[in-house]
């Protein structure tokens, strides 16, 4: 589970630049698939190995006052209980406020770990900026520049060292399940029927399932755990600001999750919130089952469902290997059959290919579609192999792994899921540069060596 850390600060010290920075690196690495909602106020990171989640609470207020209203101070508040660790961001340019000394005596009471880093310090020549800060009694306030990346990595070496390492008590031998959808789509309904008692709470109220609470259920003679996720809110304006930390919530159940069953109301269609959850699923490596709750609602003839999925693979195209199944939790109507979708899609999202198999599926790809060509240089693929489940990750090495194109990307993962009958879990390919004898840098080096030579020689 990755640590959660919040990055908070009045407006205008740089908050989204610093996330901005810190996160860029990270979703290179992932799959960019268009479709993919991205919320930009949530992004991952990785540092000398370790994985954080940086959550950036900007963006609230257009003005300064506004940061005194209460709504804004709760969702700060929010933020800083939801998260793991919290930076805070000064203006080093700008100097002390009133409303840093207020967030610092707030922070002091957090029993977190809380750094502070000063920003705007955008060179050596700046560090004199910090004299003021030392006298807010704050614990070693770093100099950053999140603009420009001064003292960036000496502030990540710190971070990244009082970050709470993943809890190793998560049972590994179960199937963990969680259940995501936006407000009044039926999970806590949906919930109910699968452990069949009312141990939920189910109301009309959006918003009734605040806290994540996990229950184990059996089916088949097979324990499940299921994680109890609140719901994912988005309502008018102002809630719309309020509910942003609610998804930090969700999107934990999404990381502790192997399964992520993504309830949708029928009745309402596929909305853009839908996509977005499906999106947070998606990032998160989860096998997904979408379901369409609430059927009995809806009116049919012989080609509704056959619309209805068409419509969903449409709508979220980064999701097309995700089974989809039509069911009501109200009447229970095909609820039995999650279970056997859960089995296909875990079957698939935690197993392994032989690096044979890999790399007899990939040669018969290249050879079918050649790949082209880059900046009149040949792509060479060496070989493939798979580096991690759950989901499937395979890494493949190239000579020039910037070049290779985005849609010839998504003709290899294609092949690969066709080759290797992984057609309903979420796999990733990632390719990295061949450490062969002499890299492409190195010999290009050696070339303008010799080149030198030769006109020096004339
Ligand atoms: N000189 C300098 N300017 C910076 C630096 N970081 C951010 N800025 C500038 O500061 C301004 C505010 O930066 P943002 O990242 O939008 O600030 P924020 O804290 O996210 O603001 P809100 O979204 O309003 O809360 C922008 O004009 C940035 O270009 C820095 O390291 N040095
Ligand atoms: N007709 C019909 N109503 C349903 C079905 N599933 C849920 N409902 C109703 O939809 C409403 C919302 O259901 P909940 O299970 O509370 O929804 P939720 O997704 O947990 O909602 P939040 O707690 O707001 O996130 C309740 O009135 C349910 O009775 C269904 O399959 N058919």
């Amino acid at each position: 589970m990755k640590p959660i850390v919040a990055v908070i600060g009045r407006p205008n010290v740089g908050k989204s630049t610093f996330f901005n920075r810190v996160t860029k690196s990270k979703n290179a690495l992932v799959d960019n698939f268009p479709g993919v909602t991205r919320d930009r106020n949530f992004g991952d990171a990785v540092w000398d190995d370790v994985e954080f989640t940086l959550v950036d609470t900007g963006g609230f207020s257009d003005d300064d006052e506004d940061v005194f209203a209460g709504h804004i101070r709760s969702q700060i508040h929010q933020a800083i209980e939801d998260a793991d660790a919290v930076i805070m961001i000064l203006d080093g340019k700008g100097g002390i406020s009133p409303y840093d000394s207020d967030l610092i005596s707030i922070l002091r009471l957090v029993k977190k770990p809380v750094l502070y880093a000063v920003n705007k310090i955008d060179g050596e020549g700046h560090e004199k900026y910090m004299y003021d800060f030392y006298s807010l009694g704050i614990e070693n306030p770093y100099p950053v520049s999140a603009e420009h990346g001064y003292g960036i990595r000496d502030f990540l070496d710190d971070l990244i060292k009082v970050l709470p390492s993943s809890p190793a008590g998560e049972k590994d031998d179960m199937v963990r399940i969680a259940v995501a959808g936006r407000p009044n789509a039926g999970k806590s309904s949906l919930i109910n029927r699968i452990l069949g008692q009312e141990r939920h709470v189910v109301s009309d109220i959006p918003g009734t399932t605040r806290d994540a609470i996990d229950s184990i259920c059996r089916v088949n003679g097979k324990d499940y755990c299921l994680i109890d996720t609140a719901g994912i809110r988005r309502k008018g304006k102002v809630s719309l600001k309020l509910e942003k930390f609610s998804i930090i919530k969700a999107l934990r159940s999404l990381d502790r999750c192997d399964i992520a069953l993504i309830v949708l109301d029928a009745g309402k269609g596929v909305t853009d919130q839908d996509i977005t959850i499906a999106g947070y699923a998606y990032e998160r490596g989860c096998g997904c089952i979408l379901l369409l709750n609430k059927w009995d609602l809806i009116e049919k003839d012989a080609g509704t469902a056959k619309r209805f999925n068409e419509e969903l693979k449409n709508q979220a195209k980064f999701l097309n290997f995700a089974p989809s199944l039509t069911i009501s939790a109200l009447t229970g109507q095909r609820v039995n059959k999650i279970f056997g979708l859960v089995e296909d899609v875990y079957k698939q999202f935690s197993t392994r290919i032989g690096t044979g198999q890999l790399n007899r599926i990939m040669e018969t790809a290249l050879a079918r579609n050649e790949p082209p060509m880059h900046n009149g240089k040949r792509l060479k693929f060496y070989y493939t192999t798979q580096v991690s489940e759950k989901p499937p990750a395979f890494v493949c090495f190239v000579n020039f792994p910037d070049a290779v194109h985005f849609s010839y990307k998504r003709y290899l993962i294609n092949q690969l899921r066709e080759g290797t009958g992984l057609t309903k879990t979420p796999i990733r390919l990632i390719f990295r540069q061949r450490t062969g004898r002499i890299e492409f840098g190195q010999r290009k080096q050696k070339e303008d060596k010799r080149d030198r030579k030769k006109k020096k020689r004339k």
